[in-house]
């Protein structure tokens, strides 16, 4: 994938690889951390593209991150694909002494785009885990019933091909030495 990154994003993108284990599959997931800053996102737009799975992620004790969701919201629904996957993270929630957003504010707002929510926490690891693991088995249903849709359609059109061949056959031997009984 590094052939093609445009080119001064190093700055502004975080890239690792990680093997998880889900339904008891391992999955091994790609991780793109794009910056949040304005000035960054001509670049970090362009990831969006490529993307089965975004977190949108907001900071507990700032008010101001928890407002800009909607923009974020508005971001992916325009540059990433449309079966993306996305699930709302309220973050340091460690930090309940400086908490500007409520856990029904997070809550409220997730149910309102429809998506799944956790608070979690980068210090003690609270939800970290879960969260990856829950984004993860989203986009894995969003292919599998993909793949289901394109295999449905596949047997019904090969069952549509064989009926008309069918139909389209010559009459056999049987038929043309029918005999006449009008
Ligand atoms: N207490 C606490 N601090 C955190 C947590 N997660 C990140 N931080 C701190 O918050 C600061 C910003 O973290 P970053 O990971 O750089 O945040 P970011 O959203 O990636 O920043 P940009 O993408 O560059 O805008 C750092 O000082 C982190 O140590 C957390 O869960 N709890």
């Amino acid at each position: 994938p590094w052939a093609e990154l445009p080119e001064n994003s190093a700055s502004c993108v975080d890239f690792k690889m990680k093997t998880i284990e889900v339904d008891g599959i391992k999955v091994r997931i790609q991780i793109w951390d794009t910056a949040g800053q304005e000035r960054y996102q001509t670049i970090t737009k362009q990831y969006y593209r490529r993307a089965q799975g975004i977190f949108l992620v907001y900071d507990i004790s700032s008010e101001r991150s928890y407002q800009h969701i909607m923009k974020w919201v508005s971001d992916v629904d325009e540059y990433a694909p449309e079966g993306v996957q996305k699930i709302l993270i309220g973050n340091k929630a460690d930090e309940e002494q400086k908490r500007q957003v409520g856990r029904e504010q997070g809550q409220q707002l997730a149910r309102e785009y429809g998506m799944d929510f956790y608070e979690t926490s980068a210090c003690t690891n609270l939800n970290i885990k879960e969260s990856f693991t829950r984004l993860t088995e989203l986009v894995l249903q969003a292919h599998r019933k993909e793949l289901d849709g394109l295999r449905t359609r596949a047997s019904n059109e090969l069952a549509l091909a064989e009926l008309e061949e069918e139909e389209g056959k010559p009459e056999g031997p049987v038929n043309s030495s029918k005999t006449c009984w009008c």
